[in-house]
């Protein structure tokens, strides 16, 4: 356990973070340029814990990876020459290391276990296995293939046509990448569009991949070409700062080199939509991600509805935009959101316990959560529920309470940003 205490702030924010890599590109960095032929080069990929276990499990696989900083070189000979791992796999809390490998592995002609820690040992894997089996996967497991440790027995997958029944890149992607492995073309088709990334990066690496409306498909069986990736910095990670900034007074931040894909821009609407002060400039397209930096003031906001077709774009945002809401006036509804109750925790739940302890008033839903703001916090003892993004909310959440805040566990936080509390304190 990692117990932190975090004194009242008592000053503004000011000057500039340059983010560090998105972690979804960097995951399909790895991915991609192990499952091509060819040396790929990545720049600025994130150093956190998650990315690493996609690297080890590729390691394990023969690829080889050398790590520099944040560049990575990965050298293949593509997804035909992948080698059975000796060991089992071990995937730590990364959700979209396993859903996606599951999609891989379960065309691949060896034999593989996959485990994680508790968090991820209760996240549901049905979502992909389900599917997958239809491909003709082999796949078992815990409460019959939902639950890790899973065993997955590669074998020839034939192809489908699937519409998601969840609001998910992650069970997207795994269909995407069995259908690259499969006999035939495989199509995906989302009611609601979900992040991007992979459609994006296999087109780089060269797949016959067409997206039309809502549906894309892949033809399968064609090899990978390798190609260089950069990796835009993680609006994910830059929305703990949009929201210092937003709520911190007297403040003014300059967040560079921000990845901002349409499919991942919501919490920057949702800050417009409230009032907030913020200029987005420097706008560039680096490998078909455009990136930017966003500069962010303190400023008076007002309660919204959050709903609907956004809540994939910003789905990860939702606890930091939690705390954006208690210091709105007004009422702010976020519904459409029941995703949350599946992820390293049920976010619901621990936004709900965290907020509510510092003193804000807040109404957890089944898909949401309604906060009436403006409440001032006070300090208290939160607990992290090992849920880097519950931990991060609660660093920001100290800088405008009157006490201290003390987290039970913040050695979370190097699962998606090892460099947070650097980054925060050379804000003060
Ligand atoms: O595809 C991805 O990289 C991700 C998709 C989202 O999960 P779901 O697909 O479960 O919504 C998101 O919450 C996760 O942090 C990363
Ligand atoms: C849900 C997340 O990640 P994953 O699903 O990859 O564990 C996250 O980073 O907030």
């Amino acid at each position: 356990m990692s117990e932190k205490i975090l004194k009242p702030l008592n000053t503004n924010l000011s000057g500039e973070i340059i983010i560090p890599g998105d972690k979804s590109v960097s995951h399909r960095s790895v991915i991609f340029g192990s499952l091509a032929r060819g040396i790929t080069k990545v720049a600025n990929f994130l150093d956190g814990e998650d990315c690493f276990r996609t690297v080890n499990v590729f390691r394990e696989m023969g690829v080889t990876i050398q790590v520099d900083g944040t560049n990575l070189t990965i050298e293949s000979k593509g997804f035909k020459n992948l080698m059975e791992p000796s060991q089992p796999l071990n995937l730590g809390n990364s959700g979209t290391t396993t859903r996606l490998m599951l999609g891989i592995l379960a065309g691949l002609p060896f034999f593989t276990t996959a485990y994680g820690d508790a968090s991820l040992s209760k996240r549901p894997m049905d979502r992909v296995v389900n599917p997958l089996r239809q491909m003709g996967a082999n796949i078992d497991g815990r409460n019959n293939g939902n639950l890790l440790p899973l065993s997955i027995r590669g074998s020839k997958l034939n192809s489908i046509d699937y519409t998601l029944p969840v609001k998910s890149a992650q069970v997207k992607s795994a269909i995407l990448l069995a259908g690259l492995l499969a006999k035939g073309r495989t199509s995906v088709t989302e009611k609601i569009p979900t992040r991007d990334h992979t459609e994006n990066m296999l087109k780089a690496f060269g797949a016959d991949i067409i997206t039309d409306g809502h549906t894309t498909s892949i033809s399968g069986r064609n090899e990978l070409t390798a190609t260089d990736v950069y990796v835009p910095g993680d609006i994910s990670s830059a929305a703990f700062f949009l929201v210092a900034g937003a709520i911190v007074p007297g403040s003014r931040l300059k967040l560079k080199n921000v990845g901002l894909n349409k499919s991942r821009t919501g919490v920057i609407e949702v800050l417009q939509s409230m009032g907030a002060d913020l200029i987005i400039d420097n706008e560039n397209t680096i490998g078909g991600e455009v990136i930017g930096d966003i500069q962010i003031s303190f400023g008076t906001l007002k309660g919204i509805t959050i709903e609907g077709n956004i809540i994939p774009r910003l789905i990860d945002e939702i606890p930091i935009i939690a705390l954006l809401a208690t210091q709105a006036e007004g009422t702010t509804v976020i519904k459409d959101a029941e995703e949350l109750r599946v992820k390293e925790t049920d976010r619901i739940d621990a936004v709900t316990d965290v907020l509510t302890t510092l003193g804000a008033s807040i109404t957890p839903t089944e898909d949401g959560m309604i906060i009436k703001g403006k409440t001032p916090l006070n300090g208290g003892k939160v607990a992290s529920y090992d849920d880097h993004r519950i931990a991060m909310m609660g660093a920001i959440a100290s800088l405008i309470t009157k006490d201290e805040v003390i987290i039970d566990d913040i050695s979370c936080i190097s699962i998606s940003y090892p460099d947070f509390f650097k980054d925060l304190k050379s804000l003060y």
